[in-house]
Order: C-alpha cells, then sequence, then structure tokens
C-alpha cells in the first residue's frame, strides 16, 4: 500500500466527508503475520477490505503479487478481482455471509472447486479435505449435512474460518477470526494462523483479545499513525 486514502461520502449528511485513514504505506511480506492495533474506530476494518477492494482507495496504490505478476487492486476490474479472491487473497470477515440451502460440508469445500473441473472425483476431494476441517474445527458431524444459517454465532465463524483458508492462498485478511470463539477453538485457530505464516502465507489481521494478537504477530501496526487529521 503506497499513499492510500479512504474517505466516505455520507450521503445522509448532505454527502459531507468522512476521511479515515491517510497514508497509509505498508507492505506485508511472505512469512510476515501483520497485527492491526488502535481503538475502535481507528480504519483497521476499513484497511482490510481496501486490500480485498470490497472498498476502493481515495487515493494511493494498492498492490498484490498474483500469479507471478502484480495486480494494482485500486484499479483492478471486477473479473481480475475474482481471479484474486479466489487464488491470492483469503478474507475472514467478522460475519458468515450465509448461502441458503447449501450444506455445511459444500459451503467449506467449494473454494476448492473454484476455477477447476466440477468432476466427481474432484467433488469427493474437496469435501473429504472439508470434512477434515470442519473435525478440527469441532463442527459437530450431525451439522454437516445442514446449511450454517441455523448455527450459533461461535459454529457459524468457524464455518468462515474453514471455507476462508482451506484454499491454502498467499495472502490473508483476518478480521477478528476468534472474536465469538471459545478457548479451544480459539487455539486451534491461533494454530491455523501459524501454520499458515510457516508455510509462506503473509497475514494482516485484526485480533481484540490481545493475548491472541501477541501469539501470532511478527510485527505490529499502530494504526493511529494512519488517522487522518481531518
Ligand atoms: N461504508 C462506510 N460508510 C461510512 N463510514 C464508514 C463505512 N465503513 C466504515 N466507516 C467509518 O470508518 C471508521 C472506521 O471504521 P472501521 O470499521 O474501519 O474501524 P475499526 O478500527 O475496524 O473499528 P472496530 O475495532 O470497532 O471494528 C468508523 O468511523 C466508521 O463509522
Amino acid at each position: 500500500m503506497t499513499g492510500v486514502a479512504k474517505r466516505f461520502t455520507l450521503h445522509h449528511q448532505n454527502g459531507a466527508e468522512l476521511s479515515v485513514l491517510q497514508g497509509v504505506d505498508l507492505e506485508a511480506h511472505s512469512g510476515e503475520c501483520l497485527v492491526l492495533d488502535g481503538p475502535s474506530g481507528m480504519g483497521k476494518s476499513t484497511l482490510l477490505k481496501l486490500v480485498y477492494a470490497n472498498y476502493r482507495a481515495s487515493s494511493g496504490r494498492i498492490t498484490v503479487q498474483h500469479g507471478g505478476a502484480v495486480t494494482e487492486v485500486t484499479t483492478a476490474d471486477a473479473r481480475a478481482l475474482v481471479a484474486l479472491r479466489r487464488d491470492t487473497v483469503g478474507y475472514v470477515s467478522q460475519f458468515l455471509r450465509v448461502i441458503p440451502r447449501v450444506a455445511a460440508l459444500d459451503v467449506v469445500a467449494e473454494p476448492l472447486l473454484e476455477g477447476r473441473e466440477r468432476s466427481d472425483a474432484a467433488r469427493t476431494e474437496a469435501r473429504a479435505e472439508a470434512a477434515r476441517w470442519l473435525t478440527r474445527l469441532r463442527i459437530p458431524e450431525r451439522l454437516w449435512a445442514l446449511p450454517p444459517a441455523t448455527f450459533s454465532g461461535g459454529e457459524q465463524q468457524r464455518i468462515n474460518i474453514a471455507r476462508s483458508l482451506i484454499r491454502p492462498r498467499p495472502l490473508l485478511l483476518l478480521d477478528e477470526p476468534t472474536a465469538s470463539l471459545d478457548p479451544a477453538n480459539t487455539r486451534t485457530v491461533v494454530e491455523l494462523i501459524h501454520e499458515a505464516v510457516a508455510r509462506g502465507a503473509a497475514v494482516l489481521g485484526i485480533f481484540h483479545d490481545p493475548e491472541v494478537g501477541a501469539e501470532v504477530a511478527t510485527r505490529r501496526i499502530d494504526m493511529s499513525r494512519y488517522r487522518s487529521a481531518a
């Protein structure tokens, strides 16, 4: 990220501008876990959403190494973003966007099939891998065939984590992945982050539990330095 700024236009307040981030210069390398520190409202989630292109930067450049080339996130078209998200950037949001009527096992297996031939063998293999993730994240087997819509908050969050991490992407964006998890599952997620970093992923994460942040961080970013003066 080079010179990145983000301003929101508040349409319900006569188009007033809210300046959230400015002057963001940040690099994340393979094998690094950058933990974003700062109080509520400092723009931590906004920064992750800029990298994932949920939000467009108001100015500056965001580039991601993708498939042997560099993708300019700030100007990428929809097609390039689909490829970037499929192969390179994983994002664990705070909430699962539930897909109606799809079984939890298939929700988790789906990213392994994207962009590949959907043969019976490929589906079987993807479901077997999804089953390993669900087991590791302690989702009871009786839930695997059910859509996650009615799952508890913690169960949905674990489905979300499994779905986002099952495909080993080089850049992971984690927005409070352990917020609704019990201690055992929090521990598992810490292990998963360590494993991702060990295989060479770069991680940008927000953790409200200071112990979790301290355990996974290889570098800490004080977000107050990007606070806009406006
Ligand atoms: N889509 C949006 N439209 C208008 N304002 C927004 C939008 N998204 C975020 N903001 C504002 O940007 C500021 C930063 O929000 P953000 O969610 O990035 O903070 P945060 O540091 O992640 O906070 P928390 O720790 O509470 O999650 C807030 O004042 C928020 O209201």
